[in-house]
């Protein structure tokens, strides 16, 4: 039983396609987050979910039955939107209690239970005769998600339900929401552009970029397996560095004119790039004449810091996390390596680590 997207596309009027060949398999009460920069077409791919977008080509499925063609309220899904689309003119029970209204098929007995459960759920009970205007951000996107709890709904879809709620409270509804979709067991598909959400929550994550899928993977997967540059760099923060490499001998390759790592893999050729992790450079204070970086600037983050170094060839930039006692401070002058915990890229941005034909050449 599944939610099954095959090679969908999207193109409004004659604009460029906004998604091509779109396909993935989510799983029925999985939580499914769709991650990608913006304007790469995640609202866009959730509306059509939803039915409230149209699709130009493809398929989608909900367990084998093609819903291409049927209208939102026949899909079985329940959506919260970014601005959390509330009746201002309707108090906190009647916006809950408003969809099972609607259907008319709930009796008022049973939509009475259903309504003063979801409250109960999300904290809100004492809160049901206010209207939105009197409630908080947080407290909002809480009837929001009440809303989609009352509902007898298997499916829900959620676009970016936290980006108006500051830092701390994204975070306590972060977990909220994760909690209540394993309560729940319902299948969640979430559309954030921010990877920290991604990766927290997800079971499965599709990353969208340029129109295309490139890659869907549990958050271990993609972050330490990602199927391109695009992917390894989306994740991580600060970034992980890319910086560009050379073979020099068997195992051994050169890193930005720098340094060396010698791998334990075969090497490409040609042109490529390697990818390494802040936590995967090391660094040291040494002398200006045997340094092959300067330090820029520092962050401290409590337990650590991040280190802006800039290599001495091509004005390359870096970033390394050291802990916080490690003594480091601007202008000072290292000397960087890496350990061979590293990513290889070829020249199309392709993760070719431990690639199959590399191994065979
Ligand atoms: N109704 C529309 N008509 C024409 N173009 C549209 C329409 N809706 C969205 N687009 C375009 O489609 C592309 C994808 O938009 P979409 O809102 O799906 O992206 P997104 O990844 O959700 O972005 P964000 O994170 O900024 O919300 C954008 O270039 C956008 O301008």
């Amino acid at each position: 039983m599944s939610t099954v997207l095959k090679n969908v596309c999207k193109q409004y009027d004659s604009e460029k396609m906004v998604l091509n060949d779109v396909s993935a398999e989510i799983q029925t009460g999985e939580f499914f987050v769709i991650v990608g920069p913006s304007g790469c077409g995640k609202s866009t791919l959730l509306r059509m979910i939803a039915g409230l977008t149209q699709i130009s080509d493809g398929e989608i499925s909900v367990d084998d039955k093609v819903i291409n063609d049927l209208a939102p309220k026949d899909r079985n899904l329940t959506m919260v939107f970014q601005s959390y689309a509330l009746f201002p003119f309707l108090n906190v029970w009647d916006n809950v209690a408003f969809g099972l209204k609607a259907r008319k098929k709930t009796s008022q007995a049973d939509i009475e239970n259903r309504v003063n459960e979801a409250l109960r759920m999300v904290n809100l009970e004492e809160l049901k005769d206010r209207k939105p205007r009197e409630l908080s951000g947080g407290q909002r996107q809480r009837v929001a998600l009440a809303r989609a709890v009352a509902s007898d709904a298997k499916i829900c879809l959620m676009d970016e339900p936290l980006s108006n709620l500051d830092a701390q409270l994204r975070i306590k509804m972060r977990q909220e929401i994760y909690a209540l979709q394993r309560k729940l067991g319902i299948t969640l598909i979430y559309v954030t552009h921010d990877q920290v959400e991604a990766m927290t929550m997800a079971d499965h994550i599709m990353v969208l970029n340029d129109s295309r899928v490139q890659q869907v993977g549990t958050p271990t997967d993609i972050y330490k397996h990602p199927a391109n540059e695009f992917v390894a760099s989306f994740f991580g923060v600060p970034p992980i560095n890319i910086l560009p490499a050379v073979k020099t001998s068997n195992g051994v390759i050169n890193v930005n004119g720098d340094f060396e790592i010698t791998i334990d893999q075969p090497v490409p050729v040609d042109n490529f790039t390697v990818g390494i992790r802040p936590t995967e450079l090391i660094i040291e204070k040494t002398d200006e004449l045997s340094a092959n970086a300067s330090i820029k600037t520092i962050e401290y983050l409590g337990d650590e810091k991040i280190i802006y170094a800039k290599m001495s060839n091509n004005n390359v930039e870096i970033a390394v996390i050291v802990t916080s006692d490690a003594d480091f401070k601007a202008y000072d002058t290292i000397n960087v390596s890496a350990t061979n915990n590293i990513l290889l890229f070829n020249s199309d941005g392709v993760n070719i680590t431990k690639a199959e034909d590399l191994i065979n050449a």
